[in-house]
């Protein structure tokens, strides 16, 4: 069964739809990178997906059952975590507080061990303020907020966009790395050739709609698409 299948779905604001019949899917350990252009509706779209929109319809399933009409915060109890792009750990708590209060968590001493071994850099920053991290730190940070509650599926959006070229590499490593802790990723990014490169499937959205959804490999060897799409090399 697929993670997340989302067919002829609309949504927007107010009465205005932006998106308009959107169809993807996530099947099981798969990365899956929605691109586009600023203002194309990714944002949108997953905030539509996290159940932040009251003007949404058409089918979003999580594993088989509906999303819609499912409160945001009960998301996480069912294995959905999101990365948001900005506000995603706690500036005026330490790493340790950060990981402790997350939402969720089964055995959170043993989950908490487990997220400081996986992200080397945060053991020697746990008594730090989230605040006074390194960029890459605190994505590290967020990355692990997401990954204590052991989700099935991450949703993150743009996770490189504040980042340093050096230090992207690593946060595409580390998403590349996911699908082999049991979880599925969407992945919303405006560095799609970099995103493709690690992703089974891409979907680009323009203006509210999906143009083009392939394997991220035949979307990346499409040269007219990816020059249209994709942005530079
Ligand atoms: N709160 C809102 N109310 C009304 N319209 C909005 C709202 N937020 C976004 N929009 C509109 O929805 C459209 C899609 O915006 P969205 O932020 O989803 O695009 P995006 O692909 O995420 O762009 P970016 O890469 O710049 O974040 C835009 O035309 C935008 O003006």
């Amino acid at each position: 069964m697929s993670v997340l299948v989302v067919e002829g779905m609309a949504a927007g604001y107010g009465d205005v739809d932006i998106l308009s019949d959107i169809a993807l899917r996530v099947d099981p350990l798969e990365i899956v990178t929605i691109a586009g252009t600023n203002g194309a509706g990714k944002s949108t779209l997953v905030k539509g997906l996290m159940g932040l929109l009251t003007r949404i319809r058409g089918k979003v399933e999580f594993e088989g059952t509906s999303l819609l009409g499912v409160a945001a915060e009960r998301r996480i109890h069912l294995g959905i975590s999101y990365v948001p792009q900005v506000n995603n750990v706690f500036p005026s708590l330490t790493v340790l507080e950060n990981l402790e209060v997350v939402e969720g968590v089964g055995n959170r001493a043993r989950q908490i061990a487990k997220m400081i071994e996986r992200f080397p850099a945060l053991a020697a920053r746990r008594a730090t303020r989230a605040g006074a991290l390194s960029g890459g730190e605190r994505q590290q940070l967020a990355f692990a907020r997401a990954l204590m509650p052991a989700p099935r599926l991450v949703i993150l959006d743009e996770p490189t966009a504040a980042l340093s070229p050096a230090l992207v590499t690593g946060v595409l490593e580390t998403i590349r790395g996911l699908p082999g802790l049991g979880v599925s990723v969407l992945l919303v990014e405006q560095r799609a050739r970099q995103a493709l490169a690690i992703s089974d499937q891409g979907c680009i959205l323009d203006s509210g709609k999906v143009v083009i959804a392939d394997r991220a490999s035949a979307l990346l060897a499409d040269e007219r698409m990816a020059e249209l799409y994709l942005g530079e090399h």
